[in-house]
């Protein structure tokens, strides 16, 4: 129990350094902060509040994986290098999928309530 609750403890230190040093996740907190409100005030469902959640989980979890990935290769490749550039761009490319689809899922289901 004591290993599993300093494992809980190691992953929330994670979160809280990516909140800390990454402006985009400070962004993705501030706009996650908008969504809920306009999400209390035009009264979503069960269904849609799930998918909302989803779609900004899948933001959050793929920016805590780019900073573990820009980490992890300025470890292994601190100097120029076109291969650790590039799997910098994958994993940004990924974030900007996740960002995409999420404003995707927010247009589905806030435009028709707010016009
Ligand atoms: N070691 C490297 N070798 C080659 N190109 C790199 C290297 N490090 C970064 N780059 C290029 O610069 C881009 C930006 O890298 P950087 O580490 O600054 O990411 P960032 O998204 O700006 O980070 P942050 O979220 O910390 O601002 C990468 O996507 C890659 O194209």
């Amino acid at each position: 129990m004591r290993r599993l609750i300093k494992s809980f403890g190691y992953a929330v230190s994670g979160i809280i350094y990516t909140a800390k040093t990454q402006m985009n996740f400070k962004i993705h907190l501030s706009a996650i902060l908008a969504v809920g409100l306009t999400g209390y005030y035009v009264k979503l469902s069960a269904a849609e509040w799930a998918s909302i959640i989803m779609a900004i989980g899948l933001v959050l979890v793929a920016e805590l994986l780019n900073t573990a990935v820009e980490l992890l290769v300025d470890l292994v490749s601190p100097g120029f290098n076109a291969q650790a550039g590039k799997v910098k761009d994958i994993a940004a490319g990924a974030v900007l999928v996740a960002a995409g689809i999420s404003v995707v899922v927010g247009a589905i289901i806030f435009i028709p309530k707010l016009i």
